[in-house]
Parts: structure tokens; sequence; C-alpha cells
């Protein structure tokens, strides 16, 4: 078996694939994948080149993009490194090497060959599929301590957990690497060339995980790349930490390829941000428990106030701009909800099967009821019978009537008009308050694991990735996976179904909708869509290679 040379002397990581006959090594500007005759024929389906010495070069079919693929129809989506576009770059053991208390710890770094996967579910010839990076402490580091010049900014909506981020990656470059360096960026992107920054030392954090909202202060628009990247080339930033939603990471993207394209040695990371968990691949976005959590509050006090008058109704509308996990969330812990409305499940008002009637019915069984409902949910309906504001925020969003009141005001509306029974309505908007509270355990500690895997990535050259765990494994991820699309909950898939089946609700949905759905829905993002290369005799099943 032969090797392509690498175009640089240093020492570069080597990614050997689950076949043993099957070697990738990664070198400063492609990827280098080498294969015995016997490797499967999947590889055709990428992009390769063959060579002299029968080894094929694998590239993505999109620009920019490092894709590799392997056996099985393995396929790893990988990030930048700093080594793509510098050339010759030193490498340096690791600190955490001589830290007494990772020392101790057996195989604490991660083995470079090491992907994690994103398909759990698998069927007997079913191929391996899209796979990551896994995220965390390499043994060779391509900073030095002294050198490191980081900063942090968090941009976009409040979520519980971004000063627990923020101190996580403050404490993780101190104490983990020796890094005193760090720079809070104010008030989103627009702070890099427009406001102050705030020296960040681990005294300066100490407590702040106990607090709501961002110390940094966070803003929407005024993303200007060219003068973003002028700010952290002019201050000699080389490592630079971004918290934030979909926009963020579209414009931490940005920020990448303008480094890239001058050529600088700085590390760009991205922590994904987002209250309505609507980031795609990762499982799911820090804030999203305490969101659900303190959604519980709003419920149990609709659910007291509805079921404490004759004919109560409680409406408590949620944040969910596109996709409605938490009220989805809320819906199936709090069970005090009876209808839960969310902007991936149309629904109608009037007639058979519609909420009205669904109303009627259950205030006849129960003499009170609650409804959630996610702020994106039924805008169609609203729109229709309000004027569209058609406004944008800051950065582009669309921006939202407040269908809480919109539908409250329906319902009041039609019981008055239809004189079948009074009612009595309170609309509860908590929507601000669970987003501005401090976080839960549970996302203190995700908020921690997160922070310390983009500290890891950026001190081991990576750069221009996401981190977040897939199917429980933290893991480095390219942007333009977390942008490209938006995680949604599909009406079609079990977790809806046991939402209905636990409020017992109607789905609103005619079987042709139910077809259309299946039609719509996003197909499985691997390369091999479509194929079952065994059944087309393309790959022998993994048990005969065993
Ligand atoms: N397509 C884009 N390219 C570059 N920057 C963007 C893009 N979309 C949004 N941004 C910037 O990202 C920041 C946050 O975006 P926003 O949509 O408000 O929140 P979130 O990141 O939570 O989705 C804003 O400063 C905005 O200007
Ligand atoms: O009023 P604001 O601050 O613009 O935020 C409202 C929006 O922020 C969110 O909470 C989160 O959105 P982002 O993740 O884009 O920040 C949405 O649910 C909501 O529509
Ligand atoms: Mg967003």
């Amino acid at each position: 078996m032969k090797s392509i040379s690498s175009s640089s002397s240093i020492a570069v990581p080597k990614f050997r694939c689950f076949d043993p006959s099957s070697t990738y090594t990664t070198s400063n500007s492609n990827y280098h994948y080498v294969k015995s005759s016997s490797s499967s024929s999947l590889n055709s389906m990428s992009n390769s080149t063959s060579t002299d010495s029968g080894a094929s070069m694998e590239s993505s079919s999109k620009p920019g993009r490092k894709i590799v693929t392997g056996d099985y129809g393995y396929v790893l989506e990988d990030v930048p490194h700093l080594t793509d576009y510098i050339p010759d770059l030193p490498t340096y053991t690791n600190p955490l090497q001589n830290n007494p208390a990772y020392s101790v710890v057996k195989q604490y770094f991660v083995n470079e060959d090491d992907t994690v996967t994103q398909k759990v579910v698998v069927q007997k010839y079913s191929p391996r599929g899209t796979h990551f990076r896994r995220a965390g402490p390499r043994q060779k580091v391509y900073f030095e301590s002294d050198e490191v010049h980081a900063c942090i900014v968090t941009c976009g909506g409040l979520c519980p957990g971004l000063n627990t981020v923020i101190r996580e990656i403050v404490c993780g470059l101190h104490h983990m690497y020796g890094v005193n360096k760090v720079l809070g960026i104010e008030g989103g992107y627009r702070g890099f060339y427009a406001r102050n920054t705030i020296p960040l030392t681990p005294k300066l954090v100490n407590d702040i995980h106990k607090r709501g909202g961002t110390i940094l202060g966070t803003s929407r628009g005024g993303h200007d790349t060219l003068k973003i990247a002028d700010s952290i080339q002019d201050r000699g930033i080389n490592q630079v930490y971004i918290i934030g939603g979909d926009g963020t990471q579209k414009g931490a993207s940005a920020i990448f390829e303008e480094i890239k394209r001058r050529g600088l040695k700085v590390a760009v990371a991205g922590i994904p941000k987002t209250i309505d968990n609507d980031i795609p691949v990762i499982d799911k976005s820090f804030g999203f428990d305490t969101a659900v959590e303190e959604a519980q509050r709003a419920i149990n006090a609709a659910h007291v106030e509805a079921e404490s008058i004759e004919n109560g109704i409680g409406v408590v509308k949620l944040m969910g701009r596109n996709s409605g996990f938490i009220a989805m969330y809320a819906t199936l812990a709090s069970r005090d909800v009876d209808c839960c409305l969310i902007p991936e499940s149309p629904f109608y008002l009037d007639g058979p099967g519609g909420l009205f009637e669904f109303i009627e019915k259950r205030l006849k069984e129960m003499g009170h009821m609650v409804i959630v409902i996610a702020e994106g949910a039924g805008q169609d309906l609203v729109s229709e019978s309000m004027k569209s504001m058609d406004q944008q925020d800051a950065s582009g969003n669309k921006l939202l009537q407040d269908v809480g009141l919109w539908i409250s005001e329906k319902i009041k509306d039609h019981f008055k008009k239809s004189r079948k029974m009074s009612i009595n309505l309170k609309y509860i908007d908590p929507t601000y308050m669970i987003r501005a509270v401090p976080s839960i355990a549970s996302d203190n500690v995700y908020c921690t694991l997160l922070a310390q895997s983009a500290v890891h990535g950026a001190m081991a050259g990576y750069t221009g990735f996401t981190v977040g765990p897939v199917n429980g494994r933290h893991a480095y991820i390219p942007f333009y996976r977390v942008t490209e699309t938006q995680n949604k909950v599909v009406i079609t898939d079990r977790m809806w179904a046991r939402l209905l089946a636990s409020t017992n609700q109607p789905s609103f949905l005619s079987e042709k909708d139910v077809v259309q759905f299946k039609k719509e829905r996003e197909p499985p993002t691997q390369l091999l869509e479509g194929e079952n290369p065994v059944a087309n005799g393309k790959l022998e099943s993994k048990e005969n290679h065993l």
C-alpha cells in the first residue's frame, strides 16, 4: 500500500478507516485517501481522483467542504484545520499532559481517528453514513499558552446558559491550557468594531453562571465581515469563540472564510445557542431544558387559573419562531395541557375537527382546559385576519404577530357569538421570562462540556467548526451543516404522535395532508441517499468482512 506524500513536513494527524487495509492521511491542503484494491466501490460515489500510485484523493462535491468517504458507506464531514491553509505550522505538546488533574486519566486524549456517527438506528445492510470528528483534547496543540489571545462574543436572542459558556471558556483556557489573554466583545457582532472590550479572567467570571442573560451583552444585526476580521487582525486575536444561533453561525462562517482568505492563524469556533432548539445535527441546544422547566411554571399558573373557574381556558404562548420544540416538550412534561399548537402543524378553527369544536368538547368533559401555543404557530391564519406587518428584525428574522393574543380573541369571539357556553379565558405570555432565567443544573453541565470541547478544538488547530453533541458524543461539525437547514418538529414522526396521544387533541390533518408531509420530509442527509449498496451489489455485507 502506497501513500501520497504530504505537502508539508509537519506532523499531521492520521486517520485510519474502519477497514484496516485503508488509511487516510490529512495534510496541509487536502485529504489524501489511500486504499487497498479490496476497498469498496462506494468511493466512486464521491469525486475522487486516481493517482499513479493507485490511491484516490477524495474531495467534496461542494467547494470548501472536507468530505472523506470510507468503506461501507462511511462519510466523514470533517472540519477545516489551520494547516489546510497555513503550511508548516509548528505543534506543541498538549500542556494537559503535565496537568495533575488529567495526567492520571487513562486515554484522556481523543484518538485522532475517532469520529461520531450521525446515524444510530441502522439496519443490517445500511451504509454507515455521515460522521463528524469527535471533540476533545488532542495530544498535539497548535498554540503555545502565552501565544493565545482569545475573544468571546455572544449574539442573537438571550438563552439560559450563555454566562456558563462564557465562564467555562475563560476557565477552560486558563486552567487547562494556561491561557491568560481572553477578551469579551461587548454587544454582539457589532461590538468588534463599535464597542469596548472586557478583559475576562477566571476571577471576573467566577459566579456569572448564576445569572441569566449574558455579561457581554448581545445584539441582532451589525454583522460586517470585513470590519470584524480587521478588528480580529488588528487586536492580534487568534482564537474567536462565537456563541449564537443559526444566524450567528452563518456570521461565524463568513468570518472564518475571511480569516482564511487573509491566511491568518486564527481559530474560529462556534458554540450553538438557541432557545428554540432549531439548530440541526446536534442533539439539542443548551438552555432548552431550562426553558422547558421554566415554561412549566406558566403552564401551571394557566392550569390553576383555568380549573378555578367555570369553563376556564388558560392560553400560554411560548417561544418558537419556526420550531415548536419548547411547546412540544413543555406540553409533554406538564400533563396539564389539553392542546399544543406549533408552527410545524397547521390547524384550523371552525368546523368539524377544528379547534373550536375541540375546546367545546373538552370544556364539556373537564370543565376547563389549557392551550399552549408556540409564537410561530398559525401565522398564516393570523395574517388572514390581521394586516400582515411583513417586518423584519435587524438580523432579517421575520417579526411575528402575537398569535397568543390573536387566538385568545378568536376563542372569546367564537363563544360569545355562538352563545353555546360562556367561557373565562386567561392569556399568559411568559415568552421572555423563560429565556431570561439562569440555566438549570443539567444545562450548566452541558454548557461546560460545550465550552471545553470548543477550547480543545481551537487549541488543536481546528477552525470553522461548531461544537455539539451528536447522539450523546461531542463532535466538531462544519458550519454549513448547522446553517443550511433548521431543526423542526417532524409531525409525521413518533414524538409528535406521542404528544397527540398524551393530549388527545385533534391532529388537524387530513389523510391527504399526511401524504404531503411525508413527501416534503427532509430526506436523510447521506451522500448515499437512495442507494442500498448491498442490494446494488456495490458492497458486501459487513458480516462478510469480519
Ligand atoms: N446570513 C448571515 N450572514 C452573516 N451574519 C448573519 C447572518 N444572519 C445573521 N447574522 C448575524 O448573526 C447575529 C445573530 O443573528 P440572529 O438571527 O439575530 O440570532 P441567532 O444567531 O440567534 O439566530 C446578528 O448579528 C446577525 O447580523
Ligand atoms: O424579541 P427578540 O429579542 O428579537 O427575540 C425573539 C426571538 O428570539 C428567540 O427566543 C430565539 O431566537 P434566536 O435563537 O434567533 O435568538 C425566538 O424564539 C424569538 O422569536
Ligand atoms: Mg435564529
